[in-house]
């Protein structure tokens, strides 16, 4: 995924030094490295350091619960009336999309092999993939916080929370594997009704081949979320050579997409990309230079906040065929 088109192994100097002082920002170091992650060294009896150990990871919930208030026990949380829920269902339809009807969807190639599926995910099809999400995202092989650097995790991290379904995408060898090599996780498997929605965005855009996905990489952004500009290219060989297409589901707060022909961020488009959207890069599009350079905050729809509890920030499925 990252590493690899960024034309980096963890045995050269990591471009990330330059790419972390120049604000186009995909990791952080320092404070923000304890996030997520414990050391996996240990003392063993006799006080020696022992060999790294697996590392256990910190569960992380997309969708946390609101906490009771101290005055009143026990809290009842109050979802808002159907009457309003119905009232903000039929705002965004006007708005045009996202209302799960996908019979006209507005199709927007943006340059050959790229196509935008704009608001095509209706919000309850958006409300199952964040249930779905936060299910598997908080059991074995759920999100994390990737790191690179060193086999210890000591290195930088990536700034966003990540989960990899069907195979992993390891950020230190920069390969797909069967395990995450931190805790030895095997992904879950990705879910039935995540194979019918990237069929049926797949059918609107038909100059591409379609796909059968063996991979989605789930990430979560926060606010503070980035990914630097870089290529999709540890996928096979062959996957490549045909220019299968990586589709990109965006759900919850909206976020600045850059992409272009180079790791350049001045010579870079800027798409919004908001939730439902649906992005497919394939073809001529298959090797473009892409990230995220913010997210917008308080963008996301309401009727999906008040029916998931989705935390502030951003989730992204990419679906790629190995
Ligand atoms: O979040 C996005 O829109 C892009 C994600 C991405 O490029 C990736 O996971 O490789
Ligand atoms: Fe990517």
């Amino acid at each position: 995924m990252y590493g690899r088109g960024r034309g980096w192994s963890p045995r050269t100097p990591s471009p990330f030094n330059r790419v972390a002082a120049n604000r186009d920002g995909d990791i952080l170091r320092g404070a923000a490295l304890q996030e997520g992650t414990k050391t996996p060294s240990s003392l063993n009896d006799d006080n020696n350091i022992t060999k790294p150990q697996p590392q256990s990871h910190d569960p992380f919930d997309i969708c946390p619960r609101p906490l009771p208030t101290k005055q009143t026990a026990p809290t009842v949380v109050l979802k808002p009336s159907l009457l309003v829920t119905n009232r903000e269902r039929r705002k965004q339809a006007a708005e045009g999309g996202g209302t799960g009807t996908h019979s006209h969807p507005l199709v927007v190639t943006l340059r050959p092999g790229m196509i935008l599926l704009k608001k095509y995910i209706s919000v309850s099809e958006q409300v199952t993939i964040v249930e779905k999400c936060r299910e598997l995202g908080r059991g074995s092989g759920g999100f994390y916080q990737p790191g690179y650097g060193d086999e210890e995790g000591e290195g930088a991290k990536l700034r966003l929370k990540m989960m990899c379904l069907g195979k992993h995408w390891d950020p230190l060898s920069t390969h797909y594997t069967d395990h995450r090599p931190s805790d030895g996780a095997k992904p879950p498997e990705i879910p039935p009704e995540f194979h019918r929605f990237v069929r049926e965005a797949m059918a609107h855009a038909d100059t591409l081949h379609p796909i059968t996905p063996d991979i989605c990489i789930v990430n979560f952004y926060s606010q503070n979320g980035r990914l630097g500009l870089h290529q999709d290219k540890d996928e096979s060989e062959e996957s490549l050579r045909q220019g299968l297409p990586v589709v990109s589901f965006s759900i919850g707060d909206s976020a600045d997409f850059l992409y272009g022909d180079s790791r350049d961020v001045d010579k870079a488009k800027k798409l919004l990309l908001e939730s439902g959207d649906v992005l497919i890069f394939g073809g001529k599009s298959r090797n473009v230079f892409h990230g995220v350079s913010a997210i917008h905050p308080m963008t996301a729809p309401n009727p999906l906040l008040h029916q998931t509890y989705l935390r502030p920030g951003r989730l992204n499925l990419t679906f790629r065929q190995y």
